[in-house]
């Protein structure tokens, strides 16, 4: 089977312009492969560059060496060469993030910033806006607040807004960045319902997932980010 995601020799650094020239290497030659309906789980220590790596999947960070290969639209898509267009569409169509915290856009009801990435997908407006809102009732996010600017909303209420806005698209490949951090029991459980739903539907994802509950519940298998050897 195709891997719906997969790196091929990755490597990081971060070069500290302004600590003169400081080379950091992070990553070093990683080979991740992720299925469509499975969940990898993103292991290491402290420092290991789990994060690094997740947000060089995301095209965030560019990379030094190597190849970031995403099943898009039926074909192979390198990342790492791509055009920044084609990442773009990449983002829009096939690759999903759920990032720790909410990227808070100004004057945006919280019920469009969810509805948002699946209108751009094509989903009519009114749609996409009762799926938003089931979401979020699912979430737990009260009804009183969907119509208001997430900026003022307490952690936990903006990490379920980006947990809608990520989940709610079905993106083919999926990539969480410690989901539940700021969660309660309650909604940790619901978070895992919503994971292994995706993963049912074909969902390919990859996590940090720090709380072990969530982490055993959800995760096939465990990849291994190991320090660099030279940052020993
Ligand atoms: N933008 C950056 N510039 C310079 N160094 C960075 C940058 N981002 C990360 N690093 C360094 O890369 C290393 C890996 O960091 P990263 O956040 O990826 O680790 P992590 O495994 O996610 O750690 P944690 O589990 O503590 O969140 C660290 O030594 C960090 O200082």
């Amino acid at each position: 089977m195709t891997p719906a995601l997969r790196t091929e020799g990755l490597s990081k650094a971060f070069t500290l312009h302004l600590q003169g020239g400081t080379h950091i290497p992070v990553l070093g030659g990683v080979d991740l492969v992720v299925h469509a309906g499975e969940c990898v789980a993103l292991w290491g220590p402290s420092g290991a560059g789990k994060s690094t790596l997740m947000r060089c999947l995301y095209g965030n960070y560019g990379a030094g060496a190597g190849r970031i290969v995403l099943r898009h639209r039926g074909e192979d898509l390198d990342l790492v060469t791509a055009d920044p267009r084609a990442v773009i569409e990449a983002r829009r169509e096939t690759l999903g993030y759920v990032s720790q915290f909410l990227r808070v856009i100004p004057r945006v009801a919280t019920r469009d910033i969810v509805a948002e990435p699946m209108i751009a997908r094509g989903v009519p407006k009114e749609e996409a806006l009762a799926r938003a809102t089931a979401l979020l009732n699912r979430l737990n996010l009260p009804e009183r607040l969907h119509s208001l600017p997430p900026a003022t909303f307490s952690g936990g209420e903006q990490q379920r807004v980006n947990l809608a806005r990520g989940f709610a698209p079905g993106y083919p490949v999926l990539l969480l960045d410690e989901p539940t951090a700021s969660l309660d029991a309650a909604n940790r459980a619901i978070v895992i319902s919503l994971i292994n739903e995706a993963k049912a539907q074909g969902t390919a994802i990859v996590g940090i997932f720090h709380d072990a509950e969530v982490r055993e519940a959800v995760a096939d298998r465990l990849f291994d980010v190991l320090p660099h050897q030279d940052a020993a």
